[in-house]
């Protein structure tokens, strides 16, 4: 593996082009473009069902796109922790078990990738008596041991409490910074958008705006929203788009149409969906009305 960068290299180790999933006469997602450097961490963000996961299955090779293409790197080596996991929670599972349930790791691997997340202490418990961070921790441990060039992490907080989401944000900065790795994370919370995200991408059923974070400590109604404790932590970025997403899922544009979908190819958009502010009434502090932060009881769970 490459050694640590400072900061993103210039090697693309993924990238999706106009990508789309077609299934049953619906587009789950379309017009995805992104791409992922060594050293990068890419995060996606949106609202439920908005096409973050087929996004990601699509970068791992998971889902096939309909239209549209997916280049990685020869060779590369991906980690991958999916928001769901099918497991039979009744049959008895250690956490060495789940590590080599995809394939062989050595031992040391294993040690090193538990010694990494923090858990080698919990290589012999049984999954099931886990709490939802030391699982999410041991799917982490899972994904790493392989060393891989990119970490594909949907949703890697669900079922972690508030400080237990600092954690494992700090584990993954410290993974990158480690390893080098690029990384393409998930999440459907605004505000736990890492402040080391390199690159913001926000959907909501194609590629909706993109850009670079910024601090959220700065910004009045995020902390009014979420709280100074969220904002020493994490971050938020500003972006700029041209259209408004209805309560009833369709899309007004600029030019006051509305549409049942929202494609960059419809001829509604007046400028590129590459970070460039379009034209544009007015700019958002944050991508859609955020949703409220989770609860332990609201938020839903790994397992
Ligand atoms: N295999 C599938 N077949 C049919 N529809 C699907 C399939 N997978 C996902 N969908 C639908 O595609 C849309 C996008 O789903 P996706 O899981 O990509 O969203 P998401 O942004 O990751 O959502 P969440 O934040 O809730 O995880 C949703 O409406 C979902 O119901």
């Amino acid at each position: 593996m490459a050694a640590p960068p400072s900061s993103p290299s210039h090697e693309v180790l993924l990238s999706l082009h106009n990508a789309g999933v077609l299934r049953e006469g619906r587009w789950l997602v379309r017009g995805v473009d992104l791409s992922v450097r060594r050293g990068e961490i890419v995060t996606l963000i949106g609202p439920n069902g908005s096409g973050k996961s087929s996004s990601a299955k699509m970068a791992v090779g998971v889902l096939h796109p309909s239209e549209g293409t997916v280049q990685r790197m020869p060779g590369l080596r991906v980690g991958y922790v999916p928001q769901k996991l099918a497991v039979d929670w009744t049959l008895p599972l250690t956490v060495r078990r789940l590590m080599t349930l995809a394939g062989r790791l050595d031992d040391a691997a294993i040690r090193t990738a538990l010694e990494a997340t923090g858990i080698a202490h919990l290589e012999h418990a049984a999954v099931q008596h886990l709490s939802g961070g030391e699982f999410q921790r041991a799917l982490m441990a899972r994904a790493i041991a392989c060393q891989p060039d990119l970490l594909v992490l949907d949703e890697p907080v669900q079922g972690v409490d508030f400080s237990g989401e600092i954690a494992l944000y700090d584990l993954i900065r410290d993974i990158r910074q480690r390893t080098g790795c690029g990384i393409l994370l998930i999440s459907h919370d605004l505000h736990v958008v890492m402040a080391e995200t390199d690159t913001v991408i926000c959907f909501n059923g194609h590629v909706c705006c993109r850009g670079t974070p910024q601090v959220v400590s700065e910004s009045p109604e995020y902390l009014r929203l979420f709280g100074p404790r969220a904002a020493r932590a994490l971050a938020i970025y500003q972006h700029h788009h041209d259209h408004v997403h209805l309560p009833d899922g369709r899309t007004q544009h600029a030019d006051g149409s509305i549409t049942d979908h929202c494609h960059p190819g419809d001829g509604h958009h007046h400028g590129p969906e590459d970070g460039t502010p379009h034209t544009h009434p007015h700019a958002h502090p944050h991508p859609h009305p955020p949703a409220p932060a989770h609860t332990p009881e609201t938020r839903p769970h790994a397992r």
